[in-house]
């Protein structure tokens, strides 16, 4: 089913800790984002947050009475068995998680994640009840704009084709678009790339009935939501959302005018 033209999804913004803090820095970090809930509610905007494995559970008990979604960086992708250090995506579901970071560029180039582990997880998170937030991203970069589109595109399908061809088609996905030259950069990519590859991977969704909201991330930071907006359904925040006045500020500038 294509997309009611004009119909915007409900907006979303979110960011990973990724291993960034010890665990009293997360806690208090969970706290400090549970306070945004109300603002995040009043904004009409879905929050969510992705801590480490050890904090999901107090993570879950912090944010009982508010709407921020829980999500966890990575699982795998069978329910039970001898996988020593793995972590079952039941185990995930059964904690509060809704939301399953896959496919993230520094499991790819660290871990060795592949599109075909992406795959699998996929379906293992979507049959424990669960939305996967499949990370896509181009390594390279082209300094002339029309080839840098094409570029991006060209290195994103087989990413989203891999990580969709697992999944019923009505369950609903999370893709975060996040050229890899943006992450940990001190710069985002440009809102006119951004805007071009993401206009670009919706017409390759187009089949797709399950809902599909494609959040931007790299260096996403205040101040650049607004020339994403066009096409764009929110944000995957990294080192910048460790200030939760950042959080604050990107959640004010995502308020419907
Ligand atoms: O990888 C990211 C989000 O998952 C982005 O991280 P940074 O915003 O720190 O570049």
């Amino acid at each position: 089913m294509a997309p009611i033209p004009g119909k915007r999804e409900k907006r979303i913004l979110g960011t990973s800790l990724k291993m960034y803090f010890d665990l009293p820095d997360t806690n208090r970090y969970i706290d400090s984002l549970a306070a945004l809930a109300p603002a995040a509610e009043k904004a009409d905007l879905d929050l969510f947050v992705i801590p480490d494995f050890i904090t999901v559970l107090p993570a879950k008990a912090k944010l009982a009475d508010t709407k921020v979604m829980l999500g966890a960086q990575d699982c795998y992708s069978e329910d039970k068995g001898a996988f020593t250090g793995e972590v079952s995506p039941v185990t995930l579901s059964q904690a509060g998680v809704k939301v399953v970071e896959i496919g993230h560029a520094e499991r790819r180039r660290l871990f060795g994640e592949t599109d075909a582990d992406v795959a699998k997880k996929a379906a293992a998170i979507v049959k424990n009840g669960m939305v996967p937030l499949v990370c896509i991203g181009e390594k390279s970069k082209s300094n002339i704009a029309s080839q840098a589109v094409g570029i991006a595109v060209g290195e994103c399908k087989p990413q989203i084709d891999a990580a969709l061809s697992q999944i019923p088609n009505d369950a609903d996905v999370i893709l975060a678009y996040e050229p890899i030259w943006a992450i940990g950069a001190s710069e985002p990519a440009g809102a006119d790339h951004v805007v071009a590859v993401v206009e670009a991977l919706r017409t390759l969704l187009a089949d797709r009935s399950g809902r599909v909201r494609i959040l931007y991330g790299g260096s996403a930071k205040p101040g650049i939501w607004k020339a994403l907006a066009p096409a764009l359904d929110g944000m995957f925040l990294g080192r910048f959302a460790h200030d939760p006045k950042n959080v604050e500020q990107i959640i004010q500038e995502m308020r419907e005018p």
